[in-house]
């Protein structure tokens, strides 16, 4: 490398372990690029690129980094920031640098640069047959872990519709990326090599959790090694070891109710990239705290199982909506406490700024209150019984933090007077310096008798007498000359020069004993990190306790009872579209042991689907613990919601819609049980319809008559209606129209019977078609329908002979 300054030569050697990253190289007050990664960010943040000694450079400010930063990861990119480590003006020769960090959009801890929401990354390995992932949110320190039988694209399908941040992958399951990136090429993927998974997790897994022990955690060998490659993959691009995460749990914990990504995004539980502001976690969301909002989204897609602790939630919710005058001090209250637990993790990691710590002490400031109201309340009157409300901590703050802490730490209004007798020294310097220099120039006003004189000081030229110009020639002789203006002349005396150096030494060790102090306080206060989250979750707990009880108040839903035999519903509505339509008409719905299956006919646009996604949304507000939108409910407790809703192609594979559509259904058929709640919209759909009846026909008899699955089937294939006319588990019902002079009327209301018609012609009317071809529409169906043929095929339906379904051997796929 002849011919390169030193400075770009030590740029290419710490380029060179960092070749997948955008070096962002500190030189001054400037993060600078070079080469290939300068022509990225000129463009990506479009900025100008210019060049030193010939090659391309760009830069951005230091103090606007996270501005940038967030922008950079956006668009896909790893960076690593390399630092000054000495002050360049007491380097000897060229400044030593280097990467103190590297960041990924999975790994950003800054407040500034995340909002409330979890940010999820994840960890893809495999093992045999299954697919073992761990799902992480960095900031949180929350983490889940498991073995998922899944096929590839059942995982691909996983990946996308779970909206993580990015997505680490194994060696071992390389392919995927290719395939990730086809459909989503900004999302952040990483591949982990073999290194990573090695065979001495045990230990370094105790490291980070200070456990003597690991043998309790109840997970196998090679799914600790993927939560070890973890650790080991932050270890590595924070450059310091991994304190703050939970012991994981697992995603399909027995005690949960599984909601596979398919179900969470096609019942609009929580937001995703497209479907925001309209899903159950918006209409629910009366949470005041950054926890209490991830938790909310967290219990919505994690609604229980166990009847006792559902029914303690109920109690709780039940007893807060009671109870208005609690829940209006509570919400005042929460809304001042800010994010304690990612301020935890920035503790734990040593990011903690003095904003975080004076927003820590004021949020545990408020927590005793909290605890007060809640005694009030006969169902929380223990709510903080055994947690540690961190008041020892909140006084160490109190005496170590200033109020309102400067942003910036070394400007001397961090840490508080008293804390350090060295530093109030230097700071009382500093602040008594304007007193120093005014009695230097009263001082030397009357030694010298000039009028004009007066002391002054700048940035550049530092401390100065000034002189009129006419007294100037006066000035005496011990007088040094530093500076000439148009008006007056600036002079230096021994005294001043001794001065200013006295400041800016203070200045200096200001900056350093602060810094030091600062530092020194936030690691003494890394043994709270656990109790902090610890305290955290109860907040967030009460924080969506009081959320449902709000919501539940406020929509007049009713507390949901338990049935082990029937599912007993009346006037439910739907949650989401309740709030978007002028007047929605609510549904009854039931259904027992005998009874399981129903058969739901209707036009398009008449509320099919809305009535069936409201069974599933009623069924997961219940189990979550919030009451639900009916003037009665009587609920079986599910142990899974299956949907299979709407038509999706498989832009991955190119597979169509009609496999995927099987694919989704074999899934089902392989996994619902008794106890499973299964809403099927248009099976079938995807295919010639005699094929498709014929497949719908068989789906069902199998789910009634082996799964014994709760089930609504909602079609168009009114043939599959005759069911009913077979099997005893079979229901038939349809959604009413009034057919008017004017055209049809959707009336919304479900009743029992089948729909004589689909008003396919109708809807396309509505949809605005011309006339002609509206009505030739009707006159080649007039010409299709044959009577004669219609009854015949009944005819042939009802001779289909009973299929006995036996349930199969083996065992059924659990996930
Ligand atoms: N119970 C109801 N009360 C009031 N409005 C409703 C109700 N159900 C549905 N709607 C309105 O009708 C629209 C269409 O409903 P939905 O999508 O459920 O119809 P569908 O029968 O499933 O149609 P398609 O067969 O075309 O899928 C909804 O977006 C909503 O605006």
């Amino acid at each position: 490398m002849t011919g390169l300054t030193p400075m770009i030569k030590q740029y290419l050697d710490i380029k060179e372990n960092y070749k997948d990253s955008i070096l962002l190289f500190r030189l001054g007050d400037f993060y600078e690029t070079f080469f290939e990664d300068a022509k990225i960010i000129s463009e990506v943040l479009q900025i100008v690129l210019t060049n030193r000694n010939g090659h391309p450079m760009a830069g951005i400010p230091y103090h606007a980094l996270d501005n940038y930063l967030k922008k950079i990861l956006d668009n896909g990119y790893k960076v690593a920031i390399c630092e000054q480590m000495e002050d360049p003006s007491q380097a000897k020769g060229i400044v030593r640098r280097e990467v103190t960090r590297i960041i990924t959009p999975g790994t950003i801890i800054e407040d500034n640069m995340l909002d409330e929401y979890n940010k999820f990354s994840c960890l893809i390995d495999k093992k045999d047959d299954k697919y073992i992932i761990a799902i992480f949110d960095f900031s949180t320190g929350e983490i889940y872990l498991d073995s998922l039988d899944l096929n590839e694209n059942e995982l691909i399908d996983f990946i996308i519709n779970y909206g993580f941040v990015q997505v680490l992958i194994s060696f071992r399951v390389e392919n995927i990326n290719k395939k990730i990136k086809e459909i989503s090429n900004r999302l952040y993927t990483e591949k982990l090599d073999e290194w990573y998974f090695s065979s001495d997790y045990k230990n370094h897994i105790k490291e980070s959790y200070d456990m003597l022990s690991i043998d309790h955690l109840e997970y196998t060998k090679d799914e600790l090694k993927v939560l070890d490659a973890v650790l080991k993959y932050l270890e590595i691009t924070q450059f310091q070891k991994i304190k703050h995460f939970k012991i994981p749990k697992r995603l399909k914990n027995l005690e949960y109710m599984f909601l596979d990504s398919t179900t969470i995004y096609n019942l609009g539980i929580v937001p995703s990239p497209d479907i925001k502001g309209k899903t159950l976690y918006d209409v629910l969301k009366y949470t005041k705290t950054p926890m209490g909002n991830r938790k909310l989204s967290d219990i919505l897609i994690r609604p229980l199982k166990d009847r006792k602790k559902i029914e303690r939630r109920l109690n709780i919710v039940e007893s807060l909506k009671n109870d208005e005058i609690l829940i209006r001090e509570l919400d005042e209250y929460l809304s001042s406490i800010r994010d304690i637990e990612r301020i935890s993790s920035r503790i734990a990691l040593q990011k903690a700024t003095p904003k975080d710590i004076a927003a820590l002490r004021d949020s545990l400031s408020i927590i005793p209150f909290i605890d007060d109201l809640l005694k009030t309340n006969k169902i929380l009157k223990d709510y903080f019984l055994n947690v540690d409300l961190l008041q020892d901590l909140k006084d160490m703050i109190e005496k170590t933090i200033f109020d309102e802490p400067s942003l910036e730490i070394g400007k001397g209004e961090v840490i508080k007077q008293g804390i350090s007798e060295e530093l109030d020294e230097y700071r009382n310097l500093t602040k008594d310096i304007d007193k120093y220099l005014k009695e230097i120039e009263n001082k030397e006003k009357s030694k010298t008798g000039l009028t004009s004189l007066k002391i002054g000081r700048n940035k550049v030229y530092g401390f100065y007498i000034e002189i009129s110009k006419a007294q100037a020639k006066n000035a005496p002789i011990e007088y040094t000359r530093k500076q000439t203006l148009t008006n007056s002349e600036r002079f230096i005396t021994k005294e001043l020069n001794e001065l200013e150096k006295k400041l800016i030494i203070s200045e200096e060790k200001i900056k350093k004993i602060e810094k030091e102090i600062f530092e020194k306080f936030i690691s003494n206060i890394s043994r709270y990190v656990k109790k902090i989250k610890h305290l955290s979750e109860k907040i967030a707990d009460v924080d969506y306790f009081k959320s449902f009880a709000i919501a539940s108040k406020k929509y007049n839903y009713v507390r949901p009872i338990f049935s082990d035999e029937k599912t007993h519903i009346k006037s439910g509505r739907h949650p989401i579209v309740e709030n978007f339509v002028s007047e929605f008409t609510s549904n009854d719905f039931s259904l027992d042991l005998e009874k399981t299956f129903i058969v739901l006919t209707g036009p398009n646009m008449s509320g099919k689907s809305t009535y069936l996604r409201q069974m599933g949304l009623i069924s997961i507000m219940a189990q979550s613990g919030c009451f639900v939108p009916a003037d009665y409910a009587e609920l079986k407790i599910h142990d899974r919601v299956f949907t299979r809703i709407g038509a999706k192609d498989d832009i991955i594979t190119g597979k169509s819609t009609f496999l995927m559509e099987m694919m989704e259904m074999s899934t089902i058929l392989n996994q619902a049980t008794e106890k499973s709640l299964v809403l099927l919209d248009e099976v079938g759909r995807g295919t010639s319809t005699l094929d498709g009846i014929s497949v719908a026909w068989a789906i069902s008899e199998y789910i009634f008559q082996v799964l014994k699955s709760t089930t609504i089937f909602a079609t168009h294939y009114t043939e599959l209606t005759l069911l009913c006319d077979i099997y005893p588990e079979v229901i038939t019902k349809r959604v009413k129209v009034m057919e008017t002079n004017n055209g049809v009327v959707f009336l919304h209301k479900i009743e029992d019977g089948v729909s004589d018609n689909s008003y396919g012609i109708e809807v396309a009317r509505l949809a605005g078609f011309p006339s002609e071809i509206v009505e030739r529409s009707k006159e080649v169906l007039g010409k299709l329908t044959d009577k004669v043929d219609i009854e015949n095929k009944i005819k042939r339906m009802r001779n289909i002979s009973k299929k006995k379904y036996k349930r199969p051997e083996g065992q059924l796929k659990m996930f």
